[in-house]
């Protein structure tokens, strides 16, 4: 199997001295071979995990980021203030996103352009929520989020987070897993050719220390996007331990 990724999404959680501890055990516990890794931690922590990744294998990624470079849009970052910072990941388009801010796959799109332009690699995230799982239909939308989020030429990273997963503890099944990673592989086939077949594509959901093993076992899985286990050390190195090295 090749190298995956692990991606922590610390989402809104983290004040300087906990950040700071728990960057710091990480990095203690953080074997010497394994998979990327990419830290997210909310905007006010970039600086700190900044300097504390900055020796290390260990990427540094924000949540999201304006589609403009700069410009009067308050309380707003842009991509190249993120990449001024040292990141080098950004997560767009993640449901809450979509969900608390009305984000529209034209305005994931534009981020994934920006982003790009600015040297970042973008992370956009896909998922339907329970009732177009349990209606059948879920396939729509993923369908509908890939050809809308992802702008032409995307040298990005997709992650599969079903909504009724994440944060429930309940993941998706390693059939449900399996059978949508298929479709979405097809979908990146047919918008973007051979090159589809290249982008990697991360499941998220309830990932924890217990499941990863199989999740990250499943073929077509590149690696994990985790939110709540990234907040605990020895949960997220367990993951972390959990993923090919390649
Ligand atoms: O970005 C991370 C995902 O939303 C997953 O969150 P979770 O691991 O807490 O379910």
């Amino acid at each position: 199997m090749s190298r995956q990724m692990i991606v922590g999404n610390w989402k809104m959680n983290g004040l300087r001295e906990s950040s700071r501890e728990l960057v710091a055990a990480l990095l203690a516990g953080m074997p010497k071979t394994g998979p990327d890794v990419v830290i997210c931690p909310p905007f006010t922590q970039l600086a700190l995990l900044a300097d504390s990744l900055a020796s290390t294998s260990v990427g540094l990624g924000a949540q999201d980021c304006h589609q403009d470079p700069s410009g009067a849009h308050t309380g707003d970052i842009s991509a190249p203030m993120l990449k001024e910072l040292g990141v080098s990941h950004v997560i767009l388009g993640h449901s809450e996103r979509r969900q608390e801010h009305g984000e529209l796959d034209e305005t994931v799109r534009e981020k994934a352009v920006a982003a790009a332009k600015a040297g970042l690699t973008p992370i956009v995230c896909v998922g339907e929520t329970n009732d177009q799982r349990e209606n059948g239909d879920y396939t729509d939308t993923l369908g509908w989020q890939i050809k809308g989020s992802l702008p032409d030429g995307f040298c990005g990273i997709v992650a599969y987070e079903p909504i009724w997963a994440i944060g429930t503890g309940l993941a998706a099944t390693e059939a449900q897993i399996a059978e949508t990673m298929t479709f979405l592989r097809q979908e990146l086939v047919r918008q973007f050719g051979e090159a589809g077949k290249a982008i990697k594509i991360l499941y998220g959901g309830s990932v924890n220390a217990d499941n990863a093993v199989a999740i990250l076992s499943i073929p077509e899985v590149a690696g994990a996007l985790v939110g709540g286990a990234s907040l605990k050390a020895d949960a997220f190195l367990s993951i972390v331990g959990a993923a090919s090295a390649g």
